[in-house]
């Protein structure tokens, strides 16, 4: 069994639960300790043991620490890659990009660890100056999803930790292997005892134990809309600090001027690759009207050629989704589109393969309405729809027409359009001939309405959730 990290110890627990491979439910990767509410607390407390020291450590501590993981990560990136796409079904080139992203962030904020500054200010009283300082949170409690299991983890640990904060991390109870896979990177790092900790186990106990401590200052949270809910309503209740990044249901507006084979590429890419199971995922394809024929049956073409199969085996372009839960969940979607009146042009069905995996054939509904539910709620599977538009105003307007908005896409080659689109779009991410999935790793990544809440996740801004400041006045 892999055990918890608590305190600089490897600790194991009475229970373990299983990590089994979606491409084959017959292949159990490992078990994974299953922490309870006792292992949340000694893992809060050490790290608030930790804090006092590390919050005032030499930033080149800080940021060795985090070079080195960056490496480690980068040097067995084909290794890394390979659990990940055996424990979450992603094909191995998208878990080899995710492996070296995750690298790739942690050097990043290496980098930002000795870039940690703050603001010297003219006091408007003379004699007198003002100076704005950051200092780190304390104790962080980072809970990540299944969908991208070294890149989310990733994201939340590299600036907790550059800019002097302890971590209590608990991953997906879908994905341990990959969170546990960096602890043990992290474990090597030369940290000292109590500054990260892992403790593994369900969401209802582990996760809500660490949303109900009194010793936590701060949640990062990314997952559904419903328990981004709750986390945030317990820390409303102990007045934490949350960040929350939830769900999507991204538009893609084609419009009439696109490049076609530019718009079925954004399209396959964005609504399809990794199983449409990320929350940048374009679940809505807004076409407008004299592009319509041709796109779709440009893009049933494309679908036609996919190759849907093992993650690990190569050909695969798309692998299974996460479990049994996540299957059903899409199933009862593509069954209620079909009721709901829109038309199921491509797919939808369960593929038998050799081996006994949650496989489903990539869905394509057309003449949707943006009123169904199938346009409205966020699926999290290989399902889409294209929305028959009239011209852009219109598509647009059927874009912003949502309750969620993290990321919007649009291909066209009118420079104007875009820069309209780029201005008008509710999201907190727009592309210009790109998929809607897919960033960089420097930049700030979040959205807007249910997508997020909280400051933002990701390059140089992610300072403002991992610190707080404080004002300090000298007169002379
Ligand atoms: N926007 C995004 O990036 C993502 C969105 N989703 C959406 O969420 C749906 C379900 O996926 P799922 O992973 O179950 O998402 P959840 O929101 O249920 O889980 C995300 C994380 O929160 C934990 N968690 C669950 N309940 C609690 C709780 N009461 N208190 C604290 N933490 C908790 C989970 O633990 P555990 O795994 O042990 O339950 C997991 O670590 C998907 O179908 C999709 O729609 C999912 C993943 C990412
Ligand atoms: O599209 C991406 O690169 C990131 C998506 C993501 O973070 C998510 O699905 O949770």
């Amino acid at each position: 069994m892999k055990p918890h990290y608590i305190n600089h110890q490897w600790v194991e627990s009475a229970a373990s639960c299983p990590n089994i491979n979606p491409s084959d439910i017959n292949d159990r990767i490992d078990d994974y300790g299953w922490a309870n509410r006792d292992a949340v607390d000694q893992a809060v407390a050490a790290a608030n043991n930790a804090f006092p020291a590390w919050g005032k450590v030499s930033i080149q501590t800080r940021a060795d620490a985090l070079d080195q993981i960056g490496s480690e990560l980068i040097q067995r990136r084909a290794e890394l890659a390979d659990l990940l796409a055996r424990e979450e079904g992603k094909v191995l080139a998208e878990a080899s990009a995710e492996v070296l992203r995750a690298g790739q962030i942690f050097k990043f904020f290496a980098g930002e660890a000795l870039r940690m500054g703050g603001q010297l200010i003219a006091s408007v009283r003379p004699g007198c100056e003002v100076e704005v300082l950051r200092e780190p949170m304390g104790v962080i409690g980072l809970i990540s999803p299944w969908n991208f299991p070294i890149a989310i983890p990733a994201w939340k640990i590299a600036p907790a930790l550059a800019y002097g904060n302890c971590v209590v991390f608990k991953p997906s109870e879908l994905a341990p292997g990959c969170a546990w896979a960096l602890t043990e990177i992290i474990s090597r790092a030369g940290l000292p005892a109590g500054v990260f900790n892992l403790v593994m186990g369900a969401g209802a106990d582990v996760g809500q134990a660490l949303i109900e401590s009194d010793q936590i200052n701060a949640i990062s949270f990314t997952g559904s809309v419903a328990t981004g809910k709750r986390i945030a309503q317990a820390a409303m209740q102990r007045l934490t600090k949350v960040q929350l990044e939830m769900g999507g249901k991204n538009p893609l507006v084609v419009l009439d001027d696109a490049h076609l084979e530019t718009a079925v590429n954004c399209a396959v890419n964005g609504a399809y690759f990794s199983a449409g199971q990320r929350c940048t995922a374009s679940s809505r394809l807004i076409v407008t009207k004299n592009i319509y024929k041709a796109f779709v049956e440009a893009l049933i073409n494309r679908l036609r050629e996919l190759s849907i199969g093992d993650a690990r085996a190569s050909g695969s372009d798309i692998g299974p989704v996460v479990d049994q839960q996540q299957l059903d969940k899409d199933l009862r979607y593509i069954a209620l589109g079909q009721k709901e009146g829109a038309r199921l042009v491509f797919g939808g069905d369960r593929l038998k393969r050799e081996t006994d995996g949650y496989y489903l054939n990539p869905a394509l509904f057309i003449d949707a309405d943006n009123t169904m539910r199938i346009a409205r709620e966020e699926i999290f599977g290989p399902v889409a729809c294209i929305i028959p538009a009239d011209n852009y105003e219109h598509a647009l307007e059927i874009a912003n027409d949502s309750d969620f908005g993290l990321s919007a896409g649009i291909c066209t080659t009118t420079l104007k359009t875009a820069m309209h689109f780029k201005r008008n779009a509710q999201a907190g991410m727009v592309m210009v001939n790109l998929p809607t999935a897919g960033v960089d790793y420097h930049v700030p990544f979040g959205g807007t309405k249910a997508s997020s809440y909280g400051p933002r996740e990701q390059g140089a801004q992610a300072i403002e959730f991992f610190t707080r400041t404080k004002t300090a006045y000298t007169a002379d």
